[in-house]
């Protein structure tokens, strides 16, 4: 019950529904109690001694145990109802909000069909349990409590050949849950793996119809759906044999009964009507002696949910505000960026940056160039604090950035990614993500600036087109562009620009660029580019190898000096150089 008590807080306001549903519960098992001691009566009092005066007051008493029984069960399940929405309302809230800020490093190992399941089919089952299955775990107490009481009250040499049974029944019910829950258990697992082989299927659609996999994917798909087949007609079979084999063992104990029983009022030791009413208290009670397995077995599974779900809930934020952390001003951000010998590892991996310097005055653009792997992206993520660093200090406006508030911080820099990801929504709304109160003039000037402005007037709503999941119907360039507009409606003092042309082509990226000079006017840039062409106008440019610096210097600089700088200058402009050096020959002068 650790978990469940850990999980109160988010129900403790309503723990009077979960009071209300467990005492209606009890009330409707109590007073369901004295339908077999009507029928006691009915048979001693009524039908032996044919005194029919008296059936019309015990059938009308009939009834009204019916429906108070009937009220009472109506009441159990709307306060057990009121109580699980409420929880899981709860829940689904806090374990959305927590993913908000959860650090990048926590998405880095994270599954996303993992935490899908968590916060449906865990929430569910933890909704279910808390909601009614608790309250009914302990009704099959109260039911075996209560009947046996009055069994004992009826005839206690019975009640004791009936206690001696119960366990009996109660333990091939357990012994059969313990074989139902690993086989439900292996056909969730089957079903998650159905369900993953769909949804990257239909992710990766692309990729599979290029590769012609289409036959390979449809003969992986058909061995999970017959694994999971197999599962369902395992688990369904364990059902049905079940079912009779309870039934059978439960007739045969209660054809003993019967025959002790019997014999009891043969030898006037009971009277008819008690043996009646008897046995329909020994059926009252199988039945939550059948479903205590069940019961159990709903109480595990809600437990090992509660313990996933808890799992996300009590993750650490490892980049979180400290005591006192500033709040980073608009107007006072200059945009002045040192990097202090920064390192910087993801877990326990090599360091994937090390000991990198530099200084950015304010508006200064800073290029970063090097092979893939080399740590630039790092770089720039760490200057948002995606990750903070393992040694070293970054610094804005000379002040560490663990000082200020995350929050603060990262609504100063803008970044743009190499991958965009545009939300299902319109056009406009995926520019203006994340802002308020901001008008259509400036969306249209972002828009604009980043050359996006004229193929979104093409678009069929013009910038209320609503773009699919992933941006479906955008070119990668378009979507870039969009993302581009996004990040320049920002206004931040900070820009970096994540190899955020390289969808773009040459002449586009020239067009952005030149709309770039004019935004990055007063803004601390960090750009990282494979074409040089976009980081010659760099006041200051880091190559990068292997996590780092190895060079340092203005594009000027760098051509004049062999390294590896120079080397990816002369593959680039290699038909420039060549033109240059034939005019250079041809030229007398
Ligand atoms: N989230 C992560 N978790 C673990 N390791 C990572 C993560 N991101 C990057 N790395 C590793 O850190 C190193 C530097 O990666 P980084 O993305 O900074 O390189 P890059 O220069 O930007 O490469 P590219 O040009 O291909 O984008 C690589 O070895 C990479 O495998």
């Amino acid at each position: 019950m650790d978990v469940l008590r850990q999980l109160r807080g988010f129900y403790r306001e309503k723990l009077h529904y979960l009071i209300l549903s467990i005492v209606c519960l009890a009330a409707a098992t109590a007073v369901g109690l004295i339908t077999p001691n009507l029928l006691r009566r009915l048979i001693d009092d009524v039908i032996v001694p044919l005194k029919f005066t008296e059936v019309p007051v015990l059938a009308l008493s009939v009834l009204a145990v019916i429906i108070v029984k009937a009220c009472l069960q109506f009441a159990h399940g709307f306060f057990g109802g009121r109580l699980g929405n409420f929880l899981a309302y709860r829940l689904r809230n806090a374990c959305y909000e927590k993913l908000q800020f959860l650090s990048f490093r926590y998405y880095d190992t994270a599954k996303t069909g993992d935490l899908m399941s968590r916060l449906t089919g865990d929430l569910e089952a933890i909704r279910m349990f808390i909601g009614f299955g608790f309250a009914q775990l302990l009704n099959v107490f109260f039911m075996v409590l209560f009947g046996s009481i009055m069994m004992f009250t009826i005839n206690w040499q019975l009640t004791l050949v009936t206690l001696i049974t119960m366990p009996f029944l109660a333990g091939v019910a357990l012994r059969f849950e313990s074989k139902i829950h690993p086989a439900f258990q292996e056909m969730r697992l089957a079903l998650s793996s159905l369900t993953t082989a769909v949804q990257e299927n239909v992710t990766g659609v692309r990729t599979v119809k290029s590769f012609a996999r289409e036959a390979y994917e449809v003969e992986k798909f058909s061995h999970r759906n017959e694994r999971y087949k197999d599962n369902q007609i395992f688990a369904a079979e364990l059902w049905s044999k079940f079912f009779p084999f309870m039934e059978l063992l439960a007739s045969v104990s209660v054809a003993i009964l019967l025959g002790v029983g019997g014999t009891l009022v043969i030898n006037k030791q009971m009277s008819l009507g008690e043996l009646v009413a008897f046995f329909s208290l020994i059926w009252y009670i199988i039945g939550p002696v059948w479903g205590l397995g069940f019961h159990i077995n709903n109480y595990t599974q809600s437990k090992a949910s509660g313990e996933r779900v808890l799992e996300v809930l009590n993750q650490q934020i490892d980049v979180k505000d400290k005591e006192n952390a500033r709040e980073l001003a608009p107007a006072e951000v200059k945009g002045e960026v040192d990097f202090d010998h920064v390192t910087f590892a993801y877990g326990n991996k090599m360091p994937a940056v090390k000991d990198i310097h530099f200084h950015a005055e304010p508006g200064a653009v800073i290029g970063f160039l090097g092979g893939t792997g080399s740590g630039k992206s790092t770089i720039t993520q760490l200057m948002m604090r995606a990750y903070d660093v393992n040694q070293g200090s970054i610094k804005l406006d000379g002040v560490d950035i663990r000082e200020f508030q995350v929050r603060s911080l990262r609504s100063q820099i803008s970044t743009v990614f190499q991958e965009t990801f545009l939300f299902s929504s319109s056009i406009r709304n995926n520019i203006s993500y994340g802002l308020k109160n901001v008008s259509m003039d400036e969306i249209i000037r972002a828009a604009e600036l980043a050359k996006a402005h004229d193929f979104i007037m093409e678009m069929p709503e013009g910038y209320d087109t609503v773009v699919g999941e992933r941006g479906m119907g955008l070119s990668g360039g378009q979507k870039q562009r969009i993302a581009i507009a996004r990040a320049l409606l920002k206004n931040p003092r900070i820009l970096i620009l994540d190899d955020a042309t390289s969808a773009v082509d040459m002449e586009t990226e020239h067009e952005i660029q030149a709309g770039f000079q004019e935004v990055m006017r007063g803004r601390t840039t960090l750009i990282i580019a494979h074409r040089i062409s976009s980081l010659r106008h760099a006041d200051q440019i880091i190559v990068m190898n292997e996590g780092k610096m190895v060079q340092q210097g203005t594009h000027q600089e760098l051509i004049a000096v062999p390294g590896p700088y120079q080397d990816v200058y002369r593959i680039q402009y290699a038909d420039y150089l060549a033109r240059d050096n034939e005019r250079e020959a041809g030229d007398p002068a």
